[in-house]
């Protein structure tokens, strides 16, 4: 079976989760990431711009006439199939159609170098919810945020190195999230065998506790002995100096 690109060996199906390895050098792998960022980034411009538009019709409707020009260009050549995860030369996971932090995915919210950092205890993700996340009028949408909290469990784990999937996800919500800075902190607080208890909080821009998760992840058997690693994320204390570490080049 195959994904459709040739810069891929064949997938490789590991429980319901497929792999494939980049037959690509890694220096060339950085020059696409590079171009592959620039477009979402492009991507994701256009999304929040054609939100917000109040130009008039007659020109909503050549727009749209437009970016159905540049979409049919983009499908010249394709996947077939979704971006799945691909390991490096190092076996380090490139997760670049992740919902959350894919390179290539122009709905992720968490981008660039400054996105997602990782500590000694767990992880934290410091985003900008603007207006393609809204919910409640002027405020982040609890799905959206209970995707966040989902990703950033995984993160807290894997900067332990107790990597698993997530089997349970509560979230309690305890006041609205006004759109712009959200602050998401996730930690690991037990380790029992396979299982991983862990315990997150989100903070608004003005530093106020706007919900808290708990989640159950679980390591899956098949994943035991995997040669898969969670990308690395930049340090938490990164975020008061430079942050060497892009995690859109890895
Ligand atoms: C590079 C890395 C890539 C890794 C890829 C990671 C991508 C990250 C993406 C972001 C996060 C997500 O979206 S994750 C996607 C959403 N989650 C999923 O799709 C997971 C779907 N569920 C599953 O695949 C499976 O049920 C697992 C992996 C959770 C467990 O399956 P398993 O490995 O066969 O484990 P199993 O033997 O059944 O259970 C082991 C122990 O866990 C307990 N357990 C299992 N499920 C539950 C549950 N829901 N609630 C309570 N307890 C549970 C069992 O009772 C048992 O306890 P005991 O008897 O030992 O006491």
């Amino acid at each position: 079976m195959t994904n459709g690109d040739p810069s891929t060996d064949d997938d490789r199906q590991t429980g319901l989760v497929t792999y494939s390895r980049t037959l690509l050098a890694p220096a060339e792998l950085a020059r696409r990431d590079r171009a592959y960022a620039a477009l979402t980034e492009a991507v994701r411009e256009l999304c929040d711009a054609q939100l917000r538009t109040e130009v008039d019709l007659e020109e909503v409707g050549a727009v749209a006439a437009e970016v159905r020009a540049v979409t049919a260009r983009l499908l010249t050549s394709a996947r077939e199939r979704s971006f799945g995860i691909e390991l490096g030369h190092d076996g380090g996971a490139r997760e670049h159609g992740n919902a959350v932090l894919g390179l290539r995915n122009p709905f992720a919210c968490a981008v660039g170098a400054r996105a997602m950092f990782w500590d000694d205890r767990g992880a934290r993700a410091t985003l900008e919810l603007g207006a393609l996340y809204e919910g409640p009028p002027g405020c982040v949408h609890g799905g959206v945020l209970a995707l966040v909290f989902d990703q950033l469990f995984t993160e807290a784990a894997a900067a332990v190195g107790q990597v698993g999937m997530t089997a349970e996800l509560t979230v309690a919500y305890r006041r609205p999230i006004p759109l712009g800075t959200v602050t998401v902190d996730a930690w690991l607080e037990v380790v029992d065998g396979r299982k991983r208890r862990m315990h997150a909080t989100c903070h608004d821009g003005d530093g106020n506790l706007t919900a808290e998760a708990e989640a159950l992840l679980v390591l899956p058997r098949w994943l035991e002995g995997s040669d898969a690693i969670w990308p690395k994320r930049p340090p938490v204390d990164a975020l008061d100096g430079d942050v060497s570490l892009d995690p859109s080049v890895t």
